[in-house]
């Protein structure tokens, strides 16, 4: 653990299902290599992890089962280490490289901007040789500047001490968004390609592994099942997926299932099966599949009091002498970028989704109604006279502000991207104030947007189209706590909130019995209005409108919804290019900048 992580709180704890074959699961990691520094619960770092794997390994040879590791992407982007580095990315490979994963793939995020994916092709990949599998993706070479695979497609492989004979393919979802030095193959043309076909006929295998950054509940793991099940009818097939940030299971089969392992290191998942065939080992001859195959399931809270338990180990014997060095580089490399440095302090907690929007502690508002107008009345050269609207996504903002220090830590962890504001001026204000609700609306755009597979808004409110009761309603909020888990009462220690998770399985997948949160929908956008009140009579003629750029062609397309055709050629850069990052981060100096050595608790 970093020295400033708080202590985890002791809970009541389900067991790992300890079995034949057994996996450690990671996704959608960010960046938050140094854990959270603010939240119990998650505040073990890579280090520990790292202690943790090697425990579970060791468990593992000495009862003749198997571990494998497994990351399915959007490593980078989304924390301080990453993104405030010069260049991006500097401590990132070398700290993602200590641990000993089996399978790796990429997600988007290692593809929005052309040096993260340079950045894949000349460290993770060849740190992660042997590991990382590219089913559906290719890259121009950095080198030769020839279209290859990122790494392999798929890769054949026995484990050490079961023999369990395993086929394994690492997937990205048909993303739309990368940069032009990276294509995507759809996973639709991907299993009509030869060396697909072939590698599927494999009758010499125990287990097929698909591990990706794919929704575990999309069209493309539904199509892949079905392709795999249509050659190979009864081969147990275990699937890994990533992409909307949340813990969940679901089972296609009796004999194939799925996990998911949430985000920003606040999961580790565990997966275990029973009852798979082997090939003969030096120990024993092949082994036959039993009649059931049998699945399971575990979301560890990533904290070291989850981790000494599940390892059998204490404050003593948990951490490796590997573990520690890794946190210390994690120390080392916080240190350097001096992400303590406080800007002020936050009066109160403001959340992306933990309230209803619009809300006074919901972090939308904040952005909305002060962090934006603020700023911009006072920068914005308001060309029409008349004012201007300002439209951001929601899902550029990644991490609630807890009350107390904003550090630069948070700064990143609230808005990671570099994408600047850009406007259109004189834009005709009846046209420009549909926009909003364009982009919000179940309409043309909203279909266009699932045809590109884009989001705006964030990954956790995508998730719920497919699982409406991860969400609650704003007019019942806080009257559905605690649902579906059973809270333990007893001698034991008490519950506190946190995940409470309903999958395929049940509601006993969380290691950590938890009191339930409350998750809300938010928008695709926001906006605000500057320069002028809506309520007024006196509305202008004409306005600027403002965009983040990450956005513009979805502005670019509302627009012409409304009748107005504007290229990007009508665009302009607004203020100098400066970021929603540097924005936010302005208007938390002036207006909870403190001289107080600590912030008022
Ligand atoms: O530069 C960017 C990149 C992404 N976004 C938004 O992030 C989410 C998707 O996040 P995942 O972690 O890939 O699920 C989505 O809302 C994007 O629009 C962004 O705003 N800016």
């Amino acid at each position: 653990v970093q020295p400033e992580a708080p202590s985890p709180v002791a809970a009541p704890l389900r067991e790992l299902p300890w079995a034949q074959l057994n996996f450690l699961h990671t996704t959608d990691v960010h960046g938050w290599w140094g854990g959270h520094l603010q939240e119990a619960s998650y505040s073990a770092d890579w280090g520990d992890y790292v202690s943790f794997a090697r425990h579970l390994r060791d468990k593992a040879d000495a009862d003749g089962s198997d571990l494998l590791v497994v990351d399915t992407g959007d490593r980078v982007e989304g924390n301080a280490i990453y993104d405030s580095s010069k260049p991006r990315g500097k401590f990132t490979y070398e700290i993602a490289k200590e641990q000993h994963i089996d399978l790796i793939s990429s997600g988007n995020h290692e593809l929005y901007k052309a040096e993260t994916a340079e950045g894949e092709y000349l460290h993770t990949v060849p740190d992660f040789k042997g590991s990382y599998l590219a089913s559906n993706l290719d890259i121009y070479s950095p080198k030769t500047g020839k279209l290859e695979p990122l790494a392999p497609r798929y890769k054949k492989f026995t484990t050490k001490n079961q023999g369990i004979r395993i086929l394994a393919f690492g997937f990205i979802f048909d993303f739309t968004g990368n940069a032009n030095n990276t294509v995507v193959q759809k996973v639709e043309d991907t299993v009509k390609e030869e060396w697909f076909i072939d590698a599927i006929k494999d009758k010499e295998i125990d287990l097929i592994v698909v591990f990706g950054h794919v929704d575990i509940r999309s069209a493309e793991y539904a199509l892949l099942f079905k392709t795999l099940r249509s050659v190979q009818w009864d081969t147990p097939i275990q699937f890994f997926g990533g992409h909307s940030h949340i813990r969940d299971y679901k089972i296609f089969d009796g004999n194939s299932v799925a996990l998911e392992s949430g985000r920003y290191m606040e999961t580790l998942g565990f997966m275990s099966i029973d009852g798979l065939s082997t090939g003969a080992t030096k120990n024993h001859g092949p082994v036959a599949k039993k009649a059931e195959i049998t699945f399971a399931r575990r979301y560890i809270d990533n904290n070291v009091y989850s981790m000494h338990h599940h390892s059998g180990k204490d404050i003593e014997s948990f951490p490796t002498e590997h573990g520690l060095n890794v946190s210390k580089a994690i120390g080392e490399a916080r240190k350097s970028l001096d992400l303590t440095h406080r800007y002020g302090c936050a009066p109160r907690d403001f959340w992306v989704s933990r309230r209803p929007y619009p809300h006074h502690e919901s972090i939308f508002t904040l952005i909305e109604k002060k962090m934006l107008p603020q700023t911009m009345s006072k920068f914005n050269r308001l060309h029409s006279g008349g004012g201007a609207l300002v439209v951001t996504n929601t899902g550029a903002i990644r991490f609630d502000i807890f009350k107390g220090a904003f550090t630069k830590d948070t700064k990143f962890l609230v808005s990671p991207f570099t994408s600047g504001f850009r406007y259109i001026p004189d834009v005709s204000y009846k046209a420009a104030r549909q926009i909003i609700k364009l982009l919000n609306n179940e309409g043309p755009i909203a279909l266009e947007m699932m045809n590109q597979n884009t989001i705006l808004y964030p990954p956790e409110v995508h998730a719920a189209r497919y699982r409406p009761h991860l969400l609650s309603s704003p007019e019942t909020a806080y009257a559905g706590q605690a649902q579906w888990q059973q809270v333990l009462k007893g001698d034991g220690p008490e519950t506190f909130p946190g995940y409470t998770t309903k999958d395929d399985a049940g509601t006993d997948g969380d290691d950590t019995i938890h009191s339930q949160i409350e998750f809300y929908s938010v928008p695709n956008c926001i906006q605000s209005t500057i320069g002028f009140e809506t309520e007024d009579d006196r509305l202008p003629e004409t306005v600027d409108l403002i965009y983040n750029e990450f956005i513009q062609k979805w502005i670019l397309l509302a627009l012409e919804y409304t009748g107005q055709k504007y290229t990007s050629d009508d665009t302009k850069s607004w203020g100098g290019g400066k970021s929603f990052t540097d924005i936010m981060t302005d208007w938390v100096e002036e207006h909870w900048g403190t001289k107080e050595e600590k912030c008022p608790t």
